[in-house]
């Protein structure tokens, strides 16, 4: 018997250096790596939560941001239930190109897929070079949630992965997501309660 109520995939794309893999660290291993080197392929970490009392494993996929893996990482999108689409909220251009990764969430991913936008490094208050309002305009029209987070100081990281679990769960419960059931795979995180059900802002 499996030992999870679902199995979820989840898959961190953006730009080289916005923090993708700090993100994961944080949430799998409650750490924030120092020196943490680019991103090489693809990496894969497991985490299993506790929602209203259902255990829901994530399978999440950091992919490496810089371009000569592209074509690797663009493999990844197609079985992804859920895309977290980072940015970086001190560096202009890691915004400028969201327009190009949607374009290849469109062309690669799954049309039930769930993406959501992350403007990290928000401890950097003092660096920050895209305002806020400008990430909710771009968010809103995209029709996609967005959340600021701070790998660095924990801030808003359980909250993504939670509520996106949540809303994973919710669409899975419609019945309109597929829900995989794997085999069991190395990498186990920690089990967690999360009680508070799902909304992102
Ligand atoms: N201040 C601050 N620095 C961060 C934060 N998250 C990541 N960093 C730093 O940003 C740099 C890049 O972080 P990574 O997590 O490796 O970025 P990535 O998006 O995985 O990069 P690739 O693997 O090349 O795609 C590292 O020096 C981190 O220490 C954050 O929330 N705040």
């Amino acid at each position: 018997m499996e030992d999870y109520d679902y199995l979820f995939k989840i898959v961190l794309i953006g730009n080289a250096g916005v923090g993708k893999t700090c993100l994961v660290r944080r949430f799998t291993q409650g750490l924030f790596p120092p020196g943490q080197g680019a991103t090489i392929g693809v990496d894969f970490m497991i985490k299993t939560v506790e929602i209203k009392g259902e255990k829901v494993k994530l399978q999440i996929w950091d992919t490496a941001g810089q371009e000569r893996f592209r074509s690797i990482t663009q493999s990844y999108y197609r079985s992804a239930n859920a895309l977290i689409l980072t940015y970086d909220i001190t560096c202009e251009e890691s915004f400028r190109c969201l327009p190009e990764w949607l374009r290849e969430i469109e062309q690669y991913a799954g049309n039930k897929v769930v993406t959501i936008l992350v403007g990290n490094k928000i401890d950097l208050a003092e660096k920050r070079e895209v305002p806020r309002q400008k990430a909710d305009e771009f968010a809103e029209v995209q029709n996609m949630h967005y959340l600021e987070t701070s790998a660095k100081e924990a801030d808003n990281v359980e909250k993504l992965f939670l509520d996106l679990a949540c809303e994973l769960i919710r669409e899975a419960k419609q019945n309109t997501l597929v829900n995989n059931v794997a085999s069991p795979l190395p990498g186990e995180g920690k089990s967690i309660s999360y009680l508070n059900c799902c909304s992102f802002n």
